[in-house]
């Protein structure tokens, strides 16, 4: 079982402290991205996990296994997890099959089980036909494949995987992560997989711990971080929202709330304990925005930018009531305001982030 137990973890590098306080309980089986901009810690948080490196503090339990505590550190091939790196690490004087069969040889385990176990592997990951190629004749894409299968083949419960992907193009990503979705199914091994791509993170976990500065800033659904973001960090890193000050909050009490956006007074979601406040901030996604119909509640903005982006136009304004603030929205079939023009701006939702 790889239930995974993080408790208050710890970790400076030159009295510069890079891991903050990290606490999290991951279930059996999840998928599990973990998400934030560069330096913020995911490698440290990922070295910690698999041993290599040591805690200055906090605890690591997986099942019923303690691989860190104060006093204690199960070195990193007691662990039995798996890991794939972005650099695929494979060994060049070996075929994909000797790759893959590699740990199970020096685990001794008997040439028949070896043989089935790598042939499931690949197959899993449709390298059959490359079995007898080395690593310099593959694509990074194969290649990749080859570490996943590497890492399958020991039947791992819990693997880690640190942005796989990022040295593939687009379209090869899109058909890796339909790759690491089917590994999951099959598995159902526990997956803490590192990346800075929100679109990646969004796409494949069942969660995502979102970290900044070397703290968790939320560990919750696709769902709840785009629709209830717990802070304007995380408001801001998913899908680029856009977090705009708000004034007069009169909370409904059963998570709504009133209060004036540009000068316009707008229903907005909240959390349910939220109290009245005379000023506040609030998350809003670009379709949250639209253009006003005819006696709609708006407030007016003046045309920024009209910029085409394939499908769609992407307007940016800035509200007369607010100049300072930008907002970005969506066009598809309509006539496009000019540059300098006034339109008026409807709001479709907006969630007030809890203070
Ligand atoms: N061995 C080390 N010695 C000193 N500082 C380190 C060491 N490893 C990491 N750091 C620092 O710790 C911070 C977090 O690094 P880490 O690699 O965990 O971030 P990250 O979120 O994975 O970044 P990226 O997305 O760029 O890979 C950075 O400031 C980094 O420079």
């Amino acid at each position: 079982m790889a239930s995974i137990t993080l408790r208050g973890l710890r970790k400076s590098f030159a009295a510069q402290p890079v891991l903050q306080d990290i606490s999290l309980q991951i279930a059996q089986g999840e998928f599990i991205a973990v998400l934030g901009p560069s330096g913020c810690g995911k490698t440290t948080l990922l070295r910690l996990l698999a041993g290599f490196e040591t805690a200055d503090g906090g605890e690591i339990h997986v099942g019923d296994r303690c691989f860190a505590a104060p006093g204690v550190h199960l070195p990193p091939e007691d662990r039995q997890l798996g890991v794939v790196f972005q650099s695929y690490a494979l060994w060049p004087h070996m075929t994909v099959t000797e790759n893959v069969a590699y740990s199970l040889k020096v685990n001794g385990v008997a040439r028949a089980e070896r043989e089935r176990r790598t042939q499931q592997a690949l197959e899993l990951v449709g390298l059959e036909a490359f079995a007898a190629r080395r690593p310099a004749d593959l694509s990074g894409g194969q290649r990749q494949r080859v570490a996943l299968a590497r890492c399958l083949v020991a039947q791992p419960t819990l693997v880690l995987l640190d942005e796989p992907l990022a040295n593939l193009d687009v379209h090869l990503r899109a058909t890796m992560e339909e790759e690491f979705r089917r590994f999951h199914h099959h598995s159902r091994a526990t997956l803490l997989y590192i990346t800075h791509d929100q679109h990646e993170a969004m796409a494949l976990a069942d969660r995502i711990v979102v970290m900044d500065a070397g703290r968790v800033m939320q560990f919750a659904t696709p769902q709840t971080l785009w629709r209830e973001p717990a802070n304007a960090m995380v408001a801001r890193f998913v899908d680029d929202g856009k977090v705009l000050p708000i004034s007069d909050i009169e909370p409904l009490g059963d998570g709504r709330a009133f209060a004036t956006l540009c000068g316009l007074r707008v229903p907005l979601r909240c959390a349910r304990d939220q109290r009245p406040q005379p000023q506040a901030q609030a998350s809003f996604h670009a379709v949250d925005f639209q253009l006003a119909a005819p006696g709609e509640p708006q407030f007016a903005a003046r045309v920024q930018r009209v910029i085409y982006r394939g499908g769609h136009h992407q307007l940016n304004v800035t509200p007369l009531d607010a100049p300072e603030c930008s907002i970005t929205l969506l066009l598809a079939d309509q006539p496009l305001p000019a540059v300098d023009a006034t339109v008026g701006v409807a709001l479709r939702d907006g969630w007030i982030l809890p203070s």
